[in-house]
């Protein structure tokens, strides 16, 4: 349904021929080989491979925190391979949203104060910050837990802290490493819901890197990858909204397999 006018509209990021290769010594690691993908706006991409896949080097490049050996990223007209170390620094802090596996946030500021930092790198004041904070707490459902230190919050409710700081900024991607990672079964679906929800809603665009099958089978596309290159995109990913947590994975639709890019 929704993917015919997604694959219609221009795409967020255009990956063309990507390359990252690391030199140890005098061997050369292939962490890349050879990359082509894109990602449209209000996808729910997950980016899946076993460990040292590549799928962290290619996530670090999406998000500008690493440069590519070879080849094109295209996020919306900005071309990262281009940007200086300066210009990058800007376009993670006003383009992207990150959601770690270890939440990140800061001890010693209260969730409201995590949430509202990444405003006061762009100068708002703090009023509006803090408004603005607010308002992303009451939509991943910790508006209550304002005051609370980082180490007086459950696991879940830290990473909802962190999914409204990705947020606040209202940033054109976000970028989510085995956000869930840390979290139990429960809490892992309740987060997977939340960020679900946050992408129909707000129309936004998330790209998650995991190992995780399970988790992963909730993006809209799953993009594998295997030492370093593409084995296949699959379409169609099962609602966590429509789940309840007792639901048998076998009872949900299989996967479509689209086409294999080796
Ligand atoms: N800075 C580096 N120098 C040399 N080799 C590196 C570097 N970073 C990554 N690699 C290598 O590149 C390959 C891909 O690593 P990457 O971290 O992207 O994998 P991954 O799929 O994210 O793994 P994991 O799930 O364990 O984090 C691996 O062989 C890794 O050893």
């Amino acid at each position: 349904m929704a993917e015919t006018t997604k694959n219609m509209s221009a795409p967020v990021i255009r990956v063309k021929d990507l390359y990252k290769i690391y030199r140890v010594g005098e061997t050369k690691v292939r962490a890349l080989n050879g990359v082509d993908f894109e990602i449209y706006k209000g996808e729910f991409v997950a980016i899946v491979g076993t460990s040292g896949s590549g799928k962290s080097t290619l996530l670090n490049m999406l998000a500008g925190l690493e440069k590519p050996t070879k080849g094109q990223i295209i996020i919306g007209k900005t071309h990262m391979e281009k940007l200086t170390e300066k210009q990058l620094v800007a376009f993670r802090r006003e383009k992207v949203g990150f959601i770690f596996q270890s939440y990140n946030l800061l001890n010693t500021m209260n969730a409201i104060e995590n949430v509202a930092l990444p405003l006061s790198f762009r100068g708002v004041s703090k009023k509006d910050r803090l408004k603005k904070a607010r308002e992303f707490m009451s939509l991943v459902g910790v508006a209550d837990q304002e005051k609370h230190m980082p180490n007086q919050m459950s696991g879940g409710q830290q990473q909802r802290v962190g999914i409204a700081r990705a947020l606040v900024v209202n940033p054109q991607i976000i970028f989510a490493d085995e956000p869930t990672g840390n979290l139990d079964s429960k809490t892992t679906m309740e987060v997977l819901r939340l960020m679900q929800r946050i992408v129909r809603e707000q129309q936004q665009t998330l790209v998650m890197v995991t190992h995780d099958n399970h988790l992963a089978s909730y993006a809209d596309r799953r993009i594998r990858i295997v030492d370093g290159k593409i084995t296949g995109i699959e379409t169609g990913g099962r609602s966590a909204l429509e789940e309840t947590d007792k639901t048998a994975p076998e009872a949900q639709q299989p996967a479509q397999m689209e086409d294999i890019t080796v």
